[in-house]
């Protein structure tokens, strides 16, 4: 049984994308809306998962319309699952206010602050709630090959997304991520209103979300993680000190362990969608190297 209702489908590449919505119980009980994108492989043998996850004022939408996967996960028989940014309408003072928190900003975290925590739970969402709603639907994805993408507040949701669950994923790659969000502005924007000022500089329950300390302390086995990150070397946000990618290269190097990280700094290229649809495709590849290993 299937609680999807599917609104929009379109050819592309080799495959078809469907917009679905549903009840979603960690956003509170708030419809959300995500696209799905299955190869035409799929029909003979259900497809391995790559999860993108946009960053900051995006929605289900930003990646699939910009982010040119398409054609590079249609040859590799790799399906595509586009989630919202955010629970929409949950009516929480300030959500529409700054576009760095509330709406279109979970930063796929589970507030644990009394004001956001009945909806703003992004974290369960794209770990548990998403994916057994896709299984349930029987729409010949293999979630036992899964691994995730994601741009900006997208890519530091999928790296720390993978980082602290290694086993349930092939592989993490990340566009621009917020590397190192306990201690740049947006992070501590965000996880000051969604998880608190608790005790620790920075907080103990902050760290828990941030990739760079994951990695740093992560005991997955030496040489087990596969990441892959690319920066703009003329993003605006990286300049202004958002993104900080040297601290995942510093967590690497204390981990010790070589080769799991690829942290590639692209010559010229900004924050932009320009930026993401020049790369994705490599990311498609190297995620396909897993996927189906
Ligand atoms: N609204 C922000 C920019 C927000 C922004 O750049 N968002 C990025 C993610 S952090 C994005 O992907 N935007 C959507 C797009 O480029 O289509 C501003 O005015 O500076």
């Amino acid at each position: 049984m299937t609680n999807l209702t599917s609104t929009s489908t379109n050819r592309v590449a080799s495959g078809v994308l469907t917009k679905y919505t549903f009840p979603s119980s960690s956003l509170g009980g708030l419809s959300t809306s995500v696209n799905v994108y299955v190869p035409d492989s799929a029909k003979s043998s259900p497809a391995p998962v790559l999860f993108y996850l946009a960053g900051l004022t995006c929605t289900e939408d930003t990646g699939a319309q910009k982010g040119g996967l398409f054609n590079s996960a249609g040859k590799e028989g790799i399906a595509l699952v586009f989630p919202d940014t955010s629970p929409r309408g949950a009516g929480v003072e300030g959500e529409d206010a700054d576009w760095q928190l509330g709406t279109g900003a979970g930063f796929y975290i589970d507030a644990t602050e009394a004001k956001w925590k009945t909806h703003y739970n992004m974290y369960s969402f794209i770990v548990d709630e998403l994916p057994s709603v896709l299984k349930a639907a029987n729409l010949r994805l293999d979630f036992s090959r899964w691994s995730i993408t994601g741009h900006s507040m997208g890519g530091h949701g999928a790296l720390s997304i993978y980082l602290k669950n290694p086993a349930l994923f092939k592989s993490a790659s990340a566009f621009a991520p917020i590397a190192n969000p306990a201690v740049v502005p947006w992070g501590i924007g965000a996880f000051t209103a969604y998880l608190g000022a608790s005790a620790g500089t920075p907080p103990t329950a902050w760290l828990a979300h941030d990739a760079s300390h994951l990695l740093a302390n992560s005991t997955a086995p030496k040489g087990s993680l596969h990441l892959l990150v690319d920066v703009g070397t003329a993003d605006q946000f990286l300049t202004a000190g958002q993104l900080t990618p040297e601290a995942l290269e510093r967590a690497a190097e204390a981990r010790g362990a070589k080769g799991e990280l690829e942290l590639r700094r692209q010559e010229g290229y900004d924050h932009s969608y320009y930026f993401i649809s020049t790369f994705s495709p490599d990311h498609v590849a190297f995620h396909a190297k897993y996927l189906k290993a």
